[in-house]
């Protein structure tokens, strides 16, 4: 079997080598595993609740409609908790799917109003759909997410995006991110807004910043001592949030365990999230993440 699903999970294993397999709770539809021949590239905190009590700390939680806090009163995503609400809700599982890659195993996951979290839904009272696509292939994970603002529904549907990843790292203090020179950032701690200059992104104290506006044709790649642990490529996501909270951030996080577990961790989130996406009713939006196999790349935007 390569794709098993239990009450709160869908398990699916590369039919070649079963080592390399994906484990998806249905709660987020968040990603909560991910082994190439059998080595984990993400990171899950020992005290992350998977018991749908609150979002996965860890994995590949799912941001939607908004990425942080809406700070405007006056904007409806306001009334929504930090990141929305698709990582508090429960998704179906819509089954298998075709594949693109010949030797990939492609599932489904769904979300819409009547199945989502209705504490949340009472308070953003919006129509969409949306499907995420994971394909598993022996090199790479797919996740292809469709955002339908439906042809029936009366208004338009205003959303940040954002896949929030992750990555398992050996130290973060020998990790570098690449490929983010040239880009303009926005540092969420000092509120400030820059252009990059940095060849690499080092991390010696808690990091959180948006780069916008990234070309897709950049693969923003995490490395460690030359090596190459993880390349993500993008399609439509154009913004990347790069997050590690060091010490002080860590111990304030009831589920984030071990304490000294940011060591192992860097977040490299792929998004739509420096401004909102509109969608007119009947209309649509699909935006896509591969995480694969690649060579140290060098570029520079
Ligand atoms: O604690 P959470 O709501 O899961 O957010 C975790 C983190 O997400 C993103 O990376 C943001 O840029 C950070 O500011 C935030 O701390």
């Amino acid at each position: 079997m390569t794709v098993q699903e239990t009450e709160t999970k869908v398990l699916i294993s590369h039919p070649k080598d079963a080592s390399t397999q994906v484990t998806v709770l249905k709660y987020g539809a968040t990603v909560i595993s991910y082994k190439t021949k059998g080595i984990e590239n993400l990171f899950l905190s020992e005290a992350a609740k998977l018991d749908g009590s609150k979002p996965v700390r860890g994995g590949i939680p799912l941001v939607f409609p908004v990425f942080g806090k809406e700070t405007n009163p006056e904007d409806p995503l306001s009334k929504l908790p930090q990141h929305g609400l698709a990582r508090n809700s429960h998704w179906e599982f819509l089954g298998e799917s075709s594949p693109k890659e010949k030797d990939g195993v492609a599932v489904q996951f769904g979300l819409y109003p009547d199945i989502a979290n209705q504490e949340l839904t009472k308070l953003w009272d919006y129509d969409f759909t949306l499907i995420l696509t994971l394909e598993l292939t022996e090199t790479s994970l797919r996740t292809n997410i469709e955002v339908t603002n439906p042809l029936n529904s009366k208004r338009d549907l205003k959303f940040h995006w954002l896949f929030h990843s992750y990555f398992k790292i050996d130290d973060i203090e020998d990790t570098f991110v690449t490929n983010l020179t040239g880009a303009k950032v926005y540092d969420q701690l000092l509120q400030e807004n820059y252009v990059e200059r940095l060849p690499v992104l080092q991390f010696q104290e808690e990091f959180d910043k948006i780069y916008s506006n990234v070309s897709p044709n950049i693969l923003v790649q995490i490395v460690d001592r030359g090596e190459v642990l993880h390349t993500l490529k993008r399609t439509n996501l154009p913004d990347l949030v790069v997050w590690n909270p060091w010490v002080e951030k860590s111990k304030g996080m009831a589920d984030f365990e071990p304490k000294t577990g940011f060591k192992h961790m860097v977040c490299a989130e792929a998004g739509h999230v420096k401004s909102y996406l509109v969608l007119k009713p009947g209309e649509k939006w699909v935006g896509e993440q591969t995480l694969c196999e690649e060579k140290l790349t060098y570029q520079a935007i």
